[in-house]
């Protein structure tokens, strides 16, 4: 099943998406999250961690699992997926370290850190998986042409993918080459699956993924085969959508 709601910009989706994840932890205080970074959750986590702080919503059984991390940045560095999760919930939330889980990109053995981090998703069970998606339609750093059938490995970044994420380093060439992510299949795991989109930037893989064919060229399509997505996205993202059954315009 897939529900859309369009939004009239980006403000109304990051109020919607936080909505959507406050109802959720409010209900099951030790629900497990999946958590995606980028520049489309930025609003919805500023709204989410106020709201959870003014609430005074429990955190202590939360527990939130991170969909990729860079390779050979070191964890505190300014620019890894760790700092940006620290700063944006993991620190405002008060979560201690044994509720957060996130890929090593410092890890010696790599094969062996992907293979760890597949087992505790496996072990733990995510219930709610956030996404946000690239232009190219990957989510997580999954690439086109990833295997649906992946789990956690380590990628080599595509220039447009760093071109893209240069924007946070403040020059291309400082991007790291390679992550870890979780697999499309690793993804698919999640109970629950949330994308946000925004921008004329992501119109063509939303389009791709609710009215085009299932394809490893946009990785965005393998999930039309989870029974659970939501998609929460702003006009401009969602201006190639035709009007159906199951899209609401807010
Ligand atoms: O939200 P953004 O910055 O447009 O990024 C979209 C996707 O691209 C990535 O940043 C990877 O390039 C993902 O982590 C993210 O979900």
């Amino acid at each position: 099943m897939m529900n859309i709601t369009i939004t009239k910009n980006y403000s109304e989706l990051s109020v919607k998406a936080a909505e959507l994840f406050y109802k959720k932890i409010k209900a099951k205080p030790s629900i497990h999250l999946g958590l995606a970074t980028g520049k489309t959750p930025l609003g919805m986590y500023e709204i989410l961690r106020k709201k959870m702080k003014t609430d005074g919503l429990p955190t202590d059984k939360l527990k939130v699992f991170n969909l990729d991390e860079y390779v050979g940045l070191s964890k505190n560095s300014s620019k890894s997926f760790y700092t940006y999760m620290k700063k944006q919930l993991y620190e405002p939330l008060g979560l201690k370290e044994r509720q957060y889980y996130i890929p090593n990109g410092e890890a010696k053995d790599l094969e062996k850190e992907c293979l760890r981090y597949e087992q505790m998703i496996d072990q733990f069970g995510i219930d709610l998986q956030l996404l946000g998606v690239g232009r190219n339609g990957h989510i997580g750093f999954n690439e086109p042409g990833t295997p649906f059938d992946s789990l956690t490995h380590v990628v080599k970044l595509k220039e447009s993918t760093r071109k893209v994420n240069a924007s946070f380093f403040g020059d291309e060439s400082l991007v790291p080459t390679r992550a870890i992510t979780m697999g499309i299949q690793s993804i698919l795991k999640a109970k629950e699956i949330v994308v946000i989109a925004s921008g004329e930037e992501k119109a063509r893989a939303l389009y791709e993924f609710v009215h085009g064919k299932m394809t490893e060229e946009w990785p965005i399509t393998a999930l039309k085969n989870h029974s659970n997505v939501t998609v929460i996205c702003d006009q401009k993202s969602a201006r190639f959508l035709k009007r159906k059954e199951g899209v609401s315009h807010d």
